[in-house]
This record gives C-alpha cells, structure tokens and sequence, in this order.
C-alpha cells in the first residue's frame, strides 16, 4: 500500500525536492562497513578506507552510545564534509523512528550534508508507514536544504511485523533502495532462542535415521540454517520491487570461516552484499559477493552458446536455456559493475579467454 497513486508515485512530496528515481542504480555493495562517527580511532580510518569498500556506513544507533548519540552526528557531518569519497557511497543509519534522536538526526544530515549522503539506513521497520513518514520528511529537507538529487532509503528486516510486511516495506517508496536482514533485533523480536548475531546455532538441526533401529547408535546431524526462510523472503520482496537485498551484521567478528559461510549463504540465496562490523570482515565480504573467474567464464560461454537466448544447448553435459542464460547475464552484468569500480578484479575477469 503506498501513500501514493500510481499517477504520482514518482511525483516529488514536496516543493523544491529532487524528482525520485525511476530506477535504483545497481551501484556495488558488497560491504556496507559501519563506523561509529564518535569512535576517534573509526572516524580516523575513514579517510584511507574510501576505495577499498563498497559503502561507508557512519552509523548513529545501535552500538553507539546513548552519551555519545550527539557526537556522533556531529561526527559524521565532519567526516563527510571533510572527505572525497570517490567511487565509495557513503550512507548513515539513523536512530529509530521512535527515539528521541530521529528528527535531529535527519534534520541536521539532510540539510547539512545532504548532497554527499547517498542512502539513510531506517531501523526496525515495521510497515510501510515507516517508510512513508521517512519519504516526506527528506523531501521536505531536501528542498529545505538544496539537495540537488534524492537520498535513498535501505529498510532493516529485523521486526516480526516488518517480515510480515516485507513485500509493502520495498514496494513503499521511490526511494526504497535494498533491505537488509537484522538478525539480533529479529531473533529477539520473535523470542527466538539464539543470542548470536547471525549465523547458525548447533541446536538447530536435523539427525540422521537410526540405523538398524538404533535410535542412541552413530547418527549423522546437519546443522540448519535459521535464516534461511527470512532472507529468501527479503529477496522475493525485493526482486519483485527492483530493489536490493543485503545479509546484516555476523557479531563474531573471530570466526572469520564462519562469516564467510553465512555471507556465501546469503550470496547464492540473491543478496548483494553484506554488512561489515570490522575491517577483516571486508576482504571477507569482497571476495564473497564478487562471482569467481570460474563462474564469469561459465556464464560467458553460456551467453556465447545461447546466440540469440534463446532454445537450449548442452554445455558441459549440462542443458543451458532461455532461464539459465538469464542467470548467467546477472552474473555476467554484475562482473562488468565490479570491474569498474575494483581493478583488481577487472585484471581478473579481463583475463578469462573463452575456446571458440
Ligand atoms: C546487531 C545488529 C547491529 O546493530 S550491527 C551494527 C552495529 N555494530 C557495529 O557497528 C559494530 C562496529 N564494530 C565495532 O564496534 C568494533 O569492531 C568492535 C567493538 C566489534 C571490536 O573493536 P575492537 O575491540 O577495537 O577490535 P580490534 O581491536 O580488533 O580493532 C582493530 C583495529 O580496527 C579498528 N576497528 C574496529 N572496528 C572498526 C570498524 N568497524 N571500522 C573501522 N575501524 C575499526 C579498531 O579501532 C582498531 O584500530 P587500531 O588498530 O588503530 O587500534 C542489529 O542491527 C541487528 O542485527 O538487529
Ligand atoms: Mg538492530
């Protein structure tokens, strides 16, 4: 349900605010890494990270203290106004709706750094109307302040109600830019018994039959995956609205094998990227949610096999159709957006030689 009709849906919702995209731009995102704008040392490493990260992410909630909430808007608008942030987007998440921050820290972003900050990350969002009240009040300080194009909105899925809502969450706005999966607030929203940050939990599983009747004998477990059905939802809602989903936050920042699973997890269920909590995530991250050689030169030679795309071919011993072209092409396209922005990977993808 969106506040608007379809005939003006894409109509600014206030005088002197940029027009809304028709479309969000597929920037890379890989890593979202967050920064406290309070925290001296974070705010010091900001500079030397433009480049090497997908998205700089000063963020204002969680995490940040109650003291320091003040302090770090300030910081943030310092950091942005000081820095070139080249081919690295930068965005914020503000405080919640709800909270007695909110209004200022928009108010003071907007109209002060409006025109470098690329998207506002909303936490806890339960409904459209979340995303409704956030669209008006940045136009009203988009034309207030003189931002000359819209500010984006990324949605946090961490709220029972907000998973119920997902599909009207993306569909909401113009402005609607991804979703990403929060699942510390979600596991507490639905009492669920997990107090890790993401990943698995060694309770969660499924066991083997018992062999010869042996119900206490040698019996292979599989530990499951507890955010499978979330994810896979957040990414229909979001394929269906052309917007993009994001694995959270992995909170054990050690287990550096572990994130890597879940981040590779939430890569072939559709998302885009993840966050990073800490530098070591980011490497981790990059490597992730960007295809490999060996899956670029597959999806190459497929589109090469395919001719016009349509019909089926055998490549491999395997059938190629008008369906697996079009997952090669996401893989492909996607490889051409890297290879822009990273060099490395450009060098990587260049190489691939493909037999005729
Ligand atoms: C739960 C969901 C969330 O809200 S997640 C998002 C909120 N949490 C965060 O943003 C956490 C950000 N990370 C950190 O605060 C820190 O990484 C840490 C507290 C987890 C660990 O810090 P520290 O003990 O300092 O780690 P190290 O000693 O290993 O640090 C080495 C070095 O790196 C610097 N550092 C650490 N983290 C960052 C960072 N994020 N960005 C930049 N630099 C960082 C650190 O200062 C050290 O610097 P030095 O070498 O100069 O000393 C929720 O939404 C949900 O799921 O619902
Ligand atoms: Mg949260």
């Amino acid at each position: 349900m969106s506040h608007k009709s379809p005939k003006d849906f894409f109509a600014p919702l206030a005088v002197g605010a940029p027009a809304p995209l028709r479309e969000i731009p597929a920037r890379p995102s890989r890593a979202i890494h967050f920064f406290d704008p309070s925290n001296p040392k974070m705010a010091a490493k900001v500079p030397a990270m433009v480049g090497t990260v997908d998205v700089l992410l000063g963020n204002l909630e969680d995490a940040v203290k109650a003291d320091n909430k003040i302090a770090a808007r300030e910081g943030l608008v310092e950091i942005a106004k000081s820095t070139d942030f080249g081919p690295t987007q930068l965005w914020t998440r503000i405080n919640s709706l709800d909270s007695p921050w909110v209004l200022d820290d928009l108010i003071t972003l907007v109209t002060e750094i409006g025109d470098k900050l690329d998207v506002v990350m909303v936490p806890k969002v339960q409904g459209p109307e979340d995303i409704h009240y956030v669209d008006r009040l940045l136009a009203q300080l988009e034309a207030k302040g003189g931002v000359q194009r819209p500010i984006l909105i990324h949605a946090i899925l961490e709220t029972a109600r907000g998973v119920a809502n997902v599909e009207e969450i993306a569909l909401a706005s113009p402005r609607m830019q991804g979703i990403s999966l929060g699942p510390a607030d979600l596991a507490a929203d639905r009492k669920m018994k997990t107090t890790r940050v993401g990943g698995g939990h060694p309770g969660y599983l499924v066991r083997q039959d018992p062999v010869d009747g042996d119900i206490h004998g040698n019996r292979t477990v599989f530990q499951q995956d507890l955010w499978h059905y979330t994810i896979a939802k957040m990414v229909d809602a979001c394929a269906e609205a052309g917007i993009y989903p994001y694995y959270g936050p992995f909170g054990d920042i050690t287990d550096v094998v572990a994130a890597e699973d879940q981040f590779r997890n939430a890569f072939l269920l559709g998302c885009v990227g993840t966050w990073s909590l800490h530098p070591k995530q980011i490497e981790i991250a990059n490597r992730v949610f960007s295809p490999s050689v060996e899956d670029i030169k597959h999806a190459r030679r497929v589109v090469k096999a395919m001719g016009d795309g349509t019909g089926a071919v055998m490549l491999d011993g395997k059938m190629e159709d008008d369906a697996s072209l079009k997952q090669c092409l996401v893989l492909v396209e996607l490889a051409e957006e890297l290879a822009a922005i990273d060099p490395k990977l450009k060098e990587l993808y260049d190489a691939i030689e493909i037999e005729d």
